[in-house]
């Protein structure tokens, strides 16, 4: 029996983010292995986590593995934070968590 890898088709970000990314200043996303099957050149609807309003498309554009320790100067500059605040958000949301996937996407649209 072949168990069939559904392709997403939504993703979720904290209310917070929302004005970066449809700014344009956000441009990727890090998260943790549940959520490592983001397709390059798939579209996905996103929302928010908090209440589920969808408020844009992106386009994924690539899923790379790394670990917490590498997180560098260009990551936050595409997260539109200081290395510091991104730590720290990561760290706030993932704790204790050392492998995860940036999530690279360019807008589509606004919703
Ligand atoms: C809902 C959620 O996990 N949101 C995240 C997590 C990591 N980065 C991000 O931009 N958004």
């Amino acid at each position: 029996m072949v168990t069939p890898v559904l392709t997403p088709t939504t993703m979720t970000f904290f209310e917070r983010f929302e004005t970066d990314i449809l700014s344009g200043k956000k441009t990727i996303t890090i998260r943790d292995e549940t959520e490592l099957h983001y397709v390059p050149n798939s579209v996905v609807t996103v929302s928010t986590l908090e209440t589920g309003r969808e408020f844009c498309q992106l386009a994924i554009l690539a899923v790379e593995p790394i670990s917490f320790s590498a997180l560098s100067d260009f990551h936050a500059e595409q997260e539109n934070m200081t290395l510091a605040e991104l730590k720290q958000v990561i760290q706030d949301i993932y704790p204790g968590i050392d492998q995860l996937y940036v999530v690279s996407y360019k807008l589509v649209g606004q919703l």
